[in-house]
């Protein structure tokens, strides 16, 4: 489920109410578009995922602030430093704040990060955990500046050391802070208005050594999942650098770094002048790819070819509202897909029913895979569920296909667009004369390291701010929030 905050939570509900009201008008009436009701929510949730990294980072190198109301002051210390004590089975440790949290034994050992028990370059466990005797227990606990000392029995003679905020940060019993990065990302949830202000950097901002126009770029798509960069030079070469930029192209059956137009040299529609309905790509994959990346390079003597953008996460945050058991039966029914366009391949995902349209982690919405071109038959449901699914699906599109969720956008040579392939869908009109459109795939994983790489190195800073100096890159510490 999006997790809109307070507020958010409750404009979104009103809205949603006045929305449903006329949604439901609208769906009775499909002639007639939501577009009336067109609003664009913004939604911030509580912790950006950029923001609540560099929070993280920035508190990893300071202290918390004590808490200073009378009724949950922290017990008198004379130190001011969080308490310990050794449980039976667990260390217990009072911070500040008042809270108190408590560690397994067993976990703290395992958990030791000094350069015998964790490599300090390569940042992974030297030691056993299965060495560890199931039942250590520390024979002296410390509160110290630097963290918890943690002194084990003779038999493993070993102190450890733990950084307060690294304990507060990874505590789970219970757990004083979430940190699952895929449900506290800052989510802007955006309609067709966004088109009043769509997240732009421009080319030289991203291709500046400092990085910081990069990471602009990347928390634009970290917020919005999606981002045009302006003025790029209308050629593959640059558009492939741009690409590059972010991190290594994935390469798939459609090559490397694409440069396409309507004449069938792959067997998909995309290489055709046919509309394209608002999808994901790379559905018949089980990973599909995580950004993909557009730049119109011409378009003569013709007309239409208009992009869409849509936000899944948006639409999503829509149907639950309005259709609940609709946005449930998406989120749990699997669908297949293929790519068979070609005699030489014939992709489908693994398990073929094992992707849903919405996919949730811990109550989250972490990805939209949605193409229904792609889509194989359904086969694998009961008679009960396919029709369920099937009207869970018209739901869905008719909100993906209302004019309050579609943002339409004419490309041109000097514009690119990127877009988080988990999130938001793309399609195009159909179109008529000479069209050339390049760019490439980056794996998920290569944006989500480049982000987060980028973060810890702008971590509290204003990217927009111009230094005086590039930032020396920053020693990553054993005790990084990510690792
Ligand atoms: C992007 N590029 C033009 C190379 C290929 C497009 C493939 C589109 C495919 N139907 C899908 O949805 O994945
Ligand atoms: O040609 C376009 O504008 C988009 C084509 C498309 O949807 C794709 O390549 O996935």
């Amino acid at each position: 489920m999006i997790r809109p905050n307070g507020v958010a939570a409750r404009t979104l509900k009103s809205s949603c109410r006045s929305l449903s009201t006329s949604c439901r008008s609208a769906l009775a009436r499909p002639e007639s578009s939501i577009a009336a009701q067109k609003q664009t929510r913004s939604l911030h949730s509580a912790n950006s995922w950029a923001s609540a990294a560099a929070a993280a980072f920035k508190r990893t190198y300071t202290q918390p602030e004590p808490s200073t109301s009378a009724d949950n002051a922290p017990p008198a210390r004379d130190h001011g430093l969080p308490v310990s004590r050794i449980d039976e089975r667990k260390v217990v440790v009072g911070f500040e704040t008042g809270e108190w949290a408590k560690y397994h034994h067993m976990w703290l050992r395992d958990h030791c990060r000094c350069p015998e028990c964790f490599h300090p370059v390569t940042k992974q466990r030297l030691l056993n955990t299965f060495d560890i005797p199931p039942d250590i227990k520390p024979v002296k606990v410390e509160s110290t500046a630097e963290g918890l000392e943690v002194h084990w029995p003779s038999s493993v003679s070993h102190t450890s050391l733990y950084p307060w905020d690294w304990l507060r940060q990874h505590s789970y019993d219970p757990p004083l802070q979430t940190h699952d990065s895929s449900s506290d990302h800052s989510h802007i949830l955006w309609g067709s208005k966004i088109q009043q202000a769509p997240p732009t950097v421009s080319y030289e901002e991203v291709m500046s050594p400092d990085e910081r126009g990069l990471y602009k770029w990347l928390t634009n798509v970290d917020k919005f999942g999606f981002s045009f960069v302006s003025g790029v030079p209308a050629t593959t070469e640059a558009t492939e650098e741009l690409s590059t930029r972010i991190g290594f192209i994935r390469e798939t059956h459609y090559g490397k770094f694409w440069d396409f137009t309507a004449d069938l040299t792959r067997g998909d529609t995309a290489y055709t002048n046919m509309a394209l309905g608002a999808h994901t790509d790379n559905t018949y994959f089980t990973d599909p790819c995580g950004l993909q990346l557009f730049h119109l390079l011409e378009h003569s003597e013709g007309t239409g070819g208009a992009t869409l953008l849509v936000d899944g996460f948006y639409v999503a945050s829509i149907l639950q509202e309005l259709y609940p058991a609709a946005y449930a039966t998406l989120a749990r029914i699997g669908v297949p897909a293929h790519a068979a366009g070609e005699p030489g391949t014939l992709y489908t995902p693994f398990p073929t029913t094992a992707y849903p349209v919405l996919r949730e982690h811990g109550g989250a919405l972490v990805q939209v895979r949605w193409n229904n071109d792609d889509r194989s038959t359904m086969h694998h449901l009961s008679a009960a569920e396919m029709g369920e699914w099937y009207d869970a699906a018209r739901l869905w599109h008719k909100l993906l296909t209302s004019a309050d969720s579609e943002y339409w956008v004419q490309l041109a040579p000097g514009t690119a667009v990127v877009v988080n392939n988990h999130r938001v869908l793309h399609g195009r009109s159909a179109f008529t004369g000479r069209r050339r459109m390049c760019g490439a795939y980056i794996g998920g994983d290569e944006y989500r390291s480049r982000l987060a790489v980028l973060t810890e190195k702008f971590a509290g800073q204003d990217p927009a701010a111009h230094p005086a100096a590039v930032l020396p890159p920053k020693e990553r510490s054993v005790w990084s929030p990510l690792l």
